[in-house]
């Protein structure tokens, strides 16, 4: 039975899959400290935050069972990806179910900003009947900047279209074939910035867009131009918008996100008769909330089952075709690393990986992390898993080296696995998949063999001399381990030889030593790939 936390309000219709499943018992348990989710989250496989919960490195490190983290929401800002990614713990998030309540919160935004509404409302209600101080402006005609045409920039410009608005665009994936299917004008920060009237920001927050706009920017701005941001507080300067403001260039602003959330009571925007502010409502929609909690809730449920999963913000994304391309491999590449590290004696240094026939035309990354993981797992144990596979390859000073190779030894698939270690040993190890016959190891060092890649097996480097195989089977024997298949492959007659045992359970280590001290046998190793 799965356990999963729910440490921020979430919408329960939205995690109804999850609450229903029946091998996953949910608890709800929000407003914690971190200190309180320190001490509880080690009991959890899965936790589901919305934007409240910060997840520090210090509640992963508690989180000995954790696989997987959900944003129910696009940011992640709010979870430590370094230390997820170093423990393994798969983060994905919802990156579609709130655009439009987004992009509609931030055009509302914009109208409120052009027509004063939440200042005149407040002035209404208090009983004062002005209507000279709220003089607006219409959109119509306007230029409307938009920084960031990701998927909530896209629906703004969209709509801003309708609205009569001339758009000028910039995103550093915006082509100018894209630009002019969506009708708007590519264009650089800096044109934006001295043409806009409108200027709305819908970017993440990064190291680039911090502080994107600041006060060289608001100097050289259209006077009168408004600002909106409803992506990340810190995207654009708040004392330099202020400031802005206070000097006449900007006329007002509407913010829904701030730098530090909530802002202190004295933060100024709060007072500022020209700033207009929401508490991050931006994607506070039943439709939403809804929407993203059903989106992470189905996303949990597979990295818990170990089926295939899509949004993981910790590796990289992949095409849903190429994931029904490799998925059939995964197993095959896990076990065939498994089987390459239990060869070598020395440390690992690299991992030549190599791809051919039809895996050679496909981004293969995902199926490099299920190798890396069958090879890392002799060392690692469970703590080493296709998250944080690479990671740990690389922490260890172990280069992995992937190729597509032409050379398909007439498979229509081939796997090669080589490992290259401190001292200078190789070992090399191919594998395929064939349709009715499963995992099969085809190559074992230079021999040619062909056996199913499961259970235990037993690799004898000897020299091929007559009567070995009987020697080895009666030792086998009497020491019941029974052999279910048996390869042998030979470089010439008489010369060095490798024979390939798969047997019903495991060896003892006396009968592998006695194997090994036999009459022309050079070593023998069992394989565990169970
Ligand atoms: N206020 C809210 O409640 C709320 C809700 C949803 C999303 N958001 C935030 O809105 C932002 C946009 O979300 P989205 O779903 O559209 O994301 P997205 O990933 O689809 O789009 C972001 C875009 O920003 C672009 N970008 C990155 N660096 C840039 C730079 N230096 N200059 C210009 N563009 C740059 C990216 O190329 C990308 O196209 C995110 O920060 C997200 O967290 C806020
Ligand atoms: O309301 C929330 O959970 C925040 C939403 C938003 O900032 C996001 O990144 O998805």
């Amino acid at each position: 039975m799965f356990k999963v936390l729910v440490s921020d309000p979430i919408s329960d219709l939205g995690i109804q899959q999850l609450m229903e499943a029946a091998d996953v018992t949910v608890d709800k348990k929000t407003g914690l400290s971190e200190d309180e989710l320190v001490a509880i989250i080690g009991d959890y496989d899965g936790l589901l935050v919305r934007s409240q919960t910060t997840v520090t490195p210090k509640i992963i490190e508690a989180g000995s069972k954790l696989k997987v983290i959900g944003r129910a929401g696009v940011g992640v800002d709010n979870i430590n990806l370094e230390a997820a990614t170093k423990q393994g713990v798969v983060v994905i998030n919802a990156p579609d179910g709130n655009t439009i309540t987004t992009c509609e919160h931030a055009f509302a935004m914009m109208m409120a900003l052009a027509r004063h509404i939440p200042q005149a409302y407040a002035k209404t209600v208090s009983g004062v009947w002005d209507r000279k101080s709220f003089l607006g402006v219409e959109l119509r005609g306007k230029t409307l900047g938009v920084l960031g045409m990701g998927r909530i920039g896209s629906e703004v410009a969209k709509r801003a279209k309708a609205f009569g608005m001339s758009i000028l665009a910039f995103d550093p994936f915006l082509t100018e074939e894209r630009a002019e299917k969506m009708e708007v004008k590519l264009a650089t920060v800096d044109d934006i910035v001295r043409n806009a009237d409108f200027i709305t920001v819908h970017t993440p927050l990064t190291p680039q867009t911090r502080n994107m706009i600041s006060r060289p920017q608001f100097e050289v701005m259209k006077k009168g131009m408004r600002i909106v941001n409803c992506a990340r507080g810190g995207v654009i300067d708040e004392l330099a918008l202020v400031e802005a403001i206070d000097s006449g260039i900007v006329a007002g602003a509407a913010f829904d996100v701030f730098e530090k959330e909530p802002p202190q009571a004295d933060h100024p925007f709060l007072t500022h008769p020209k700033i207009i502010v929401t508490p991050h409502l931006g994607a506070s929609t039943v439709e939403a909330q809804e929407n993203v909690a059903i989106d992470v809730s189905e996303q949990v449920l597979h990295i818990l089952r170990n089926e295939p999963f899509i949004n993981a913000v910790n590796i990289p994304p992949v095409a849903p075709s190429v994931m029904n391309k490799l998925q059939p491999y995964f197993n095959l590449g896990e076990k065939l690393g498994s089987f390459a590290s239990q060869l070598v004696d020395t440390a690992i240094r690299e991992i030549v990986v190599s791809y051919a026939g039809d895996l050679s035309d496909v981004d293969t990354q995902p199926l490099t992390r299920y190798i890396v993981k069958g090879v890392l797992t002799r060392y690692f144990g469970s703590d080493a898993n296709i998250v944080n596979s690479m990671h740990l390859a690389k922490t260890r000073d172990v280069n992995v080296v992937v190729t597509t190779s032409s050379k398909t030894q007439g498979f229509t698939n081939l796997l090669t696995v080589l490992l290259k270690t401190e001292e200078g040993e190789e070992r090399v190890v191919a594998g395929t998949l064939l349709q009715g016959y499963g995992e099969r190891i085809v190559q074992l060092g230079k021999f040619s063999v062909d056996i199913a890649l499961e259970g235990h097996q037993i690799v004898i480097s000897h020299n091929d001399k007559p009567g070995i195989i009987g020697h080895v089977g009666t030792l086998l024997g009497q020491n019941d381990v029974n052999i279910a298949s048996m390869q042998v492959g030979r470089s010439t007659a008489g010369g060095n030889a490798i024979m390939l045992l798969t047997v019903d359970r495991e060896v003892p280590e006396e009968v592998l030593a006695h194997l090994s001290s036999l009459p022309e046998i050079n070593s023998a190793k069992e394989i565990a790939l169970v």
